[in-house]
């Protein structure tokens, strides 16, 4: 496996791909790497013929300070995992490599970012659309891969894979979870013992609301349910759980037969923000 650092080396590298007719695959990720990340670089492996991972946390995306700061970083055990998963090249760019400049660009994705994560990380998005672009340009992909477990990111990459016309198939990929149900996350190297014991609570809300999808309960039902179960624990703190429609992400009121909806949720445990999410089909 090669590690590139510069943007200029990428775009060498992926030219002579692209002019050999290999099939590129990309994995964007943000590092402290686990076996989510590790399946959507085998997931690569199996249908491209080279995968590219990128490790970048993007200064851009983060609307809390301490977050970024907080985040994970393990570049040198993550170049460990990359290579046996069946990466072929790991870039990891510093920040001043992919913004020489402050970052300038503005995007609107309409409703589609006026709800859960985009309402709750003011310019959350504008940073990953701006990164994802770069990256796309860098490594023009045939296949990007990305998590279900970002559910609206996966809808906002869909939208700006259209308006830009990137020549690419966006593959998301279902999310991994631990055996006890709580969703793989880099930040979850951050829960406390204590945090960590009460954080599969969120999986089962998600659990509980899904089952209630099925018996037909009302929406806002659904809501109530969930924001009481993990009300009962001291620890958490709910920043919202929506009932929202799978395909335009806005708040589901009425269910409508044969719908799909997203149940997602954020929520800080012991000062850790955590997203999950679970889709459900309406009877
Ligand atoms: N448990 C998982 N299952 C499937 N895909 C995942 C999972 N966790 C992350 N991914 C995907 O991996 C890619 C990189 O994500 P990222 O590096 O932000 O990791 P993360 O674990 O989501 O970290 P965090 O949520 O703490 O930022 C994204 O497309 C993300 O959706
Ligand atoms: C897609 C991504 C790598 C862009 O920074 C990030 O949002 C992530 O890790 O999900
Ligand atoms: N995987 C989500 C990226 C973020 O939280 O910024």
């Amino acid at each position: 496996m090669q590690i590139l650092q510069t943007a200029a080396a990428l775009q060498a590298q992926t030219e002579t791909w692209r002019r050999e007719g290999q099939r590129i695959g990309l994995v964007p990720t943000m590092g402290a790497l686990h076996e989510g990340h590790l399946q959507l670089v085998r997931a690569a492996a199996q249908h491209c013929d080279v995968v590219i991972v990128s490790i970048f946390v993007n200064p851009t995306q983060f609307n809390n300070p301490d977050d970024y700061r907080l985040y994970p970083r393990l570049p040198e055990a993550d170049a460990e995992l990359l290579g046996p998963a069946g990466c072929t090249a790991l870039f990891l760019p510093t920040v001043e490599e992919m913004y020489p400049r402050p970052a300038v660009l503005h995007f609107d994705f309409g409703s589609l970012e006026r709800v859960m994560e985009g309402a709750q990380r003011p310019g959350h998005f504008n940073g990953v659309a701006t990164v994802v672009s770069k990256l796309f340009h860098l490594c023009r992909p045939h296949r990007a891969y990305f998590g279900q477990k970002d559910f609206q990111q996966v809808a906002i990459v869909r939208q700006l894979v259209q308006d830009l016309s990137f020549d690419l198939e966006l593959i998301a990929y279902p999310t991994i979870r631990e055996a006890d149900g709580l969703a793989m996350s880099s930040r979850n190297r951050r829960l406390t013992s204590e945090a960590r014991a009460v954080a599969p609570v969120l999986y089962q809300a998600l659990q509980q609301a899904e089952q209630l999808v099925h018996e037909h309960a009302a929406p806002d039902a659904v809501r109530t349910a969930a924001t009481a179960m993990l009300g009962q624990q001291p620890s958490v703190t709910l920043e919202y759980f929506e009932v929202a429609d799978a395909v335009t992400l806005q708040p589901v009121t009425e269910w409508q037969p044969g719908q799909e909806v997203a149940l997602c949720l954020a929520a800080q445990i012991g000062g850790v923000r955590l997203i999950d999410n679970i889709v459900a089909k309406v009877a």
